[in-house]
């Protein structure tokens, strides 16, 4: 095995997995840590944990095990992945988990590059971009679960890391991946545990992907990935693979459900438009908190009362940053739990009931439907829009779109539904 990646939420391992595969290298998704005999043939494989909101003594432990399971099949190099927008509690576990992989890899120095140019990621003098926006004045500073109020990477991994923390800027990675390189090594010689790379388009990740391809731990975006996995490939099999994974991937056919749990701009926009299409019913938190298991039973009974022959119907909590301020001041963080509880208890009847494909929005939302899937791990599928690949579980004939909140265009639902028509359409 080449890389093992380490991911702390489901979309962020479908997304990395997606562009593993489109860099040219053979991957495979597994759902939380393998059974240490599990046999698993592939260039990189991707550990989805559910790790992101979790204490740090948590995500650390979940990290230390999953590492533990790659080391034993003789992984190259290891890949923390975390969110293109940092995404991290006050708390933020990702400086105490990389710490804990530096350590336990016994590595001097890794690097810090959440940069995805194609979804408007960029990191430009270590401050982190979303298209125009510094990130504390993007969407993410209303996250309901990850507000991110500071832009600087350095002052991020600073206050959750032990190690220094320092900056490979632009001008330096314009000069190739020597100097990166030579940048990295001065990095490490002033006594820094941790070297932010600037990057601001896909040529820079294809120079950084040369240039920390060889290191023991590096960390980051589903980017940095596709810039290594083209280092290591020379892009020779990409066609092929992508062909390999629109065969095996592809979406099944049969019933559908589109759950919707982010509150991200986007998916804000994706629900209005999706709901004027498609029959639509939004989740009530109140009634989530109230019984979770009696209000999931009801709405996976709405959704199989649904007319099957259209466009899949959207169950959607999905909520405006004035609304959510308002649900979180009346209920706090046990909101976004009984939420999550609700869309696993709906995901678990409709799976029993026949529903082959789940196109699910939202990070923390993918981890608990995936995991009341009973899913062990995914072939991944052809792209639906960058870092969103179809997946097919391994177990079941399952098929799972995973949407990271911020991505997808408008019309992501419908891209997921190709020529299926809506209720307006005279179907
Ligand atoms: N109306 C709502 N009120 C409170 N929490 C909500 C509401 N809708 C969704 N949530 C919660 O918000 C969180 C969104 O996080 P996530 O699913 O990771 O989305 P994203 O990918 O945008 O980060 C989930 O825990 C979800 O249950
Ligand atoms: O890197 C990214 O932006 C995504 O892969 C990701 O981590 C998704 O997280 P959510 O936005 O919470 O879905």
């Amino acid at each position: 095995m080449k890389i093992g990646v380490i991911a702390d939420d489901f979309t962020g391992a479908t997304d990395i997995a997606g562009f593993l595969v489109a860099g040219g290298l053979t991957t495979v998704q597994m759902i939380g840590v393998p059974e240490a005999d599990a046999v698993v043939e592939a260039e990189a494989v991707v550990i989805s944990l559910k790790s992101r909101s979790n204490p740090a003594a948590e995500a650390v432990a979940d990290s230390l095990a999953a590492l533990d399971w790659l080391r034993a099949r003789g992984c190259g190099q290891v890949f923390q992945k975390y969110c293109s927008t940092f995404d991290s509690t006050a708390q933020g576990n990702i400086g105490p988990v990389a710490d804990a992989l530096l350590a336990a890899l016994d590595a001097p120095i890794t690097v810090i590059c959440p940069a995805l140019p194609v979804n408007g990621r960029s990191v430009y003098l270590g401050h982190l971009f979303v298209g125009q926006d510094l990130l504390q004045d993007s969407g993410m500073r209303d996250h309901p679960i990850t507000p991110m109020r500071d832009s600087s990477l350095i002052r991020l991994m600073q206050g959750q890391a032990k190690g220094r923390c320092g900056l490979v800027p632009v001008a330096v990675v314009e000069q190739g991946a020597e100097a990166v390189r030579a940048r990295i090594e001065a990095l490490r010689a002033e006594g820094c545990a941790y070297a932010v790379l600037d990057a601001i388009s896909d040529a820079h990740l294809d120079v950084l992907g040369e240039a920390v391809r060889d290191m023991a731990l590096v960390t980051g975006g589903s980017g940095l990935a596709a810039g290594i996995a083209r280092a290591i490939s020379g892009g020779a099999r990409a066609e092929a693979l992508a062909q390999a994974a629109a065969e095996a991937g592809a979406p099944l056919q049969g019933p559908g459900v589109v759950i919707s749990g982010s509150c991200s701009v986007m998916t804000n926009r994706q629900v209005a438009a999706y709901r004027a299409a498609a029959p639509t019913r939004d989740v009530e938190v109140e009634h989530c908190l109230a019984d979770a298991e009696a209000y999931g039973a009801e709405l996976a009974d709405w959704v199989l009362a649904q007319p099957q022959d259209g466009l899949a119907p959207l169950l959607t909590a999905t909520a405006s940053p004035e609304r959510l301020r308002g649900i979180q001041a009346a209920h706090g963080s046990a909101a976004s739990e009984a939420v999550e509880r609700v869309f696993a208890v709906v995901a678990h009847r409709l799976a029993e009931a026949g529903v082959t494909r789940f196109i699910v929005a939202g990070g923390e939302t993918s981890g608990s439907v995936t995991q009341a899937l009973a899913v062990t791990g995914f072939a991944i599928g052809p792209q639906i829009a960058p870092g969103v690949p179809w997946v097919r579980a391994v177990n079941r004939p399952l098929s799972l779109a995973l949407k990271s909140g911020n991505f997808g265009a408008e019309s992501f639902f419908f891209d997921c539904q190709p020529g299926v028509q809506s209720k307006g359409d005279g179907a």
